[in-house]
């Protein structure tokens, strides 16, 4: 059947109405005319496959990854980056008029230098002997052992990693992540193929990383080499266990500390919540502008980073606390000027929110990478005192439906 797209899902999949249901349709764009077949129907919604184009978008292009067809990994290789620009704020805008059910101003995404070769850490899967990715919603292997994501140097480990895996026949499955630094260009590798002895591969590796940890019974056990990755926000260097949180996209990361520190406007007299601080990347970057920062985590080796980087870098105004920000912030009892949030992707619990609103911070600056579960914390902040001035989208995760964005908030006095 022929259907007109006229809309996007929060995947980047184009919608159309047919019989008054919307067929969700993956590789299809908005402003398209195409051929589709149904493949799977629900009482609401139906999922359709792109057969044919009929009239093209102008701002189709070809994917630069032949795996782009069946890896899960990225939805935007066909579209030029001016329109993956627009289709994500298009997203950002439906998620917070339709689950948030607020009016925000939404600025321009902003723009990555590097759409391509941005990604500082990968997580590979592997199974059969090979490397690879799992296809879109499924557990099966493509395998890939390289990704136009990731830096050059990481994908160049990768493909001496498949090639490895595949020479001894690896019959495990398990994961390996690479990391690395985009300060000094040093690389982790952090192996978990329980049944592998780590020797037989991890000593070939070593020349080509810096350093190698290998999981085991959930614990991650130092093989060889660097103990850290190190990164630097500005002046300050920081120091990353293997299992610490750091932001995939170093030139995005930069972007979105200092827009935080433009709106925050920190005059050095200010109280700072960093909740969900990580190795203290924000809260550290904002510190000397600030008279405290406390900084609230609940990995215990990112929270002990986040101690030796305030240090290293001569801080002397910040603590941190051990700990689920929903269990610390309800018995906190402290008030705070400015808060910055950056939780996972399932957003503010309940108790944080009750939490920050008690606390009655000038400004809030939350930093999400999930646009459904913002719009939905910040329909309840709204509710309590609160406007949202803001939000800015950052392209944080080109050529995949991913975006981050940070809003700004502020207290009605
Ligand atoms: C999106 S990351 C942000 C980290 C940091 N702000 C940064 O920019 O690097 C979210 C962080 O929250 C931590 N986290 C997850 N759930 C948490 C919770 N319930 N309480 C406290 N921290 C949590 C994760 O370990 C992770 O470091």
């Amino acid at each position: 059947m022929q259907a007109r797209i006229d809309g996007i899902t929060h995947k980047g999949e184009g919608v159309a109405r047919i019989n008054g249901k919307a067929v969700f349709i993956p590789f299809a764009l908005p402003g398209e005319e195409v051929e589709l077949d149904i493949t799977e129907e629900k009482k609401n919604y139906a999922y359709g496959r792109l057969e044919k184009i009929i009239h093209p978008s102008p701002a189709r292009t070809t994917p630069l990854c032949s795996h782009y067809y069946t890896c899960g990994g990225c939805s935007f290789q066909h579209v030029d980056y001016e329109e993956e620009l627009q289709l994500k704020k298009r997203i950002v805008t439906d998620a917070v008029t339709r689950i948030g059910k607020i009016e925000a101003r939404i600025n321009e995404v902003e723009r990555s230098s590097k759409p391509y070769r941005y990604r500082n850490k990968v997580t590979w899967h592997v199974a059969k002997g090979r490397l690879g990715y799992y296809r879109a919603e499924s557990r099966e292997l493509v395998p890939i052992d390289d990704c136009l994501l990731i830096k050059e140097d990481m994908a160049k480990i990768s493909r001496k990693i498949g090639f490895i895996l595949k020479e001894i026949a690896h019959e495990g499955q398990g994961e390996i992540i690479v990391r690395q630094s985009s300060y000094n260009g040093k690389i982790m590798l952090i192996c978990d193929l329980p049944s592998l002895e780590p020797e037989k591969i991890l000593s070939r590796l070593k020349e080509d990383v810096d350093g190698i940890y290998i999981k085991q019974k959930n614990r991650l056990i130092h093989f060889y080499g660097d103990l850290y990755l190190e990164e630097k926000i500005g002046a300050n260097i920081f120091r990353l266990s293997p299992g610490s949180f750091f932001q995939v996209n170093q030139e995005q990361n930069e972007k979105i500390i200092s827009f935080i520190q433009s709106y925050l406007n920190l005059t050095g007299k200010e109280t700072l919540l960093d909740a969900y601080c990580g190795v203290g990347s924000i809260g550290i970057s904002l510190a000397g502008r600030a008279a405290k920062v406390l900084g609230i985590e609940n990995n215990r080796e990112a929270v002990k980073n986040a101690e030796y980087n305030a240090h290293y870098n001569r801080l002397n105004n910040c603590r941190f606390l051990a700990g689920d920000c929903e269990k610390i912030l309800p018995v906190l009892n402290e008030k705070f000027d400015m808060v910055i949030v950056d939780p996972p992707r399932s957003g503010l619990k309940k108790e944080v929110i009750a939490s920050l609103i008690k606390a009655a911070p000038q400004k809030i600056a939350y930093v999400s990478c999930n646009p459904a579960t913002l719009a939905r914390d910040l329909n309840l902040i709204q509710a309590s005192g609160y406007i949202i001035e803001e939000i800015k989208p950052f392209d944080m995760f080109s050529k995949t439906y991913h975006v981050e964005c940070v809003a700004g908030i502020r207290r009605i006095d």
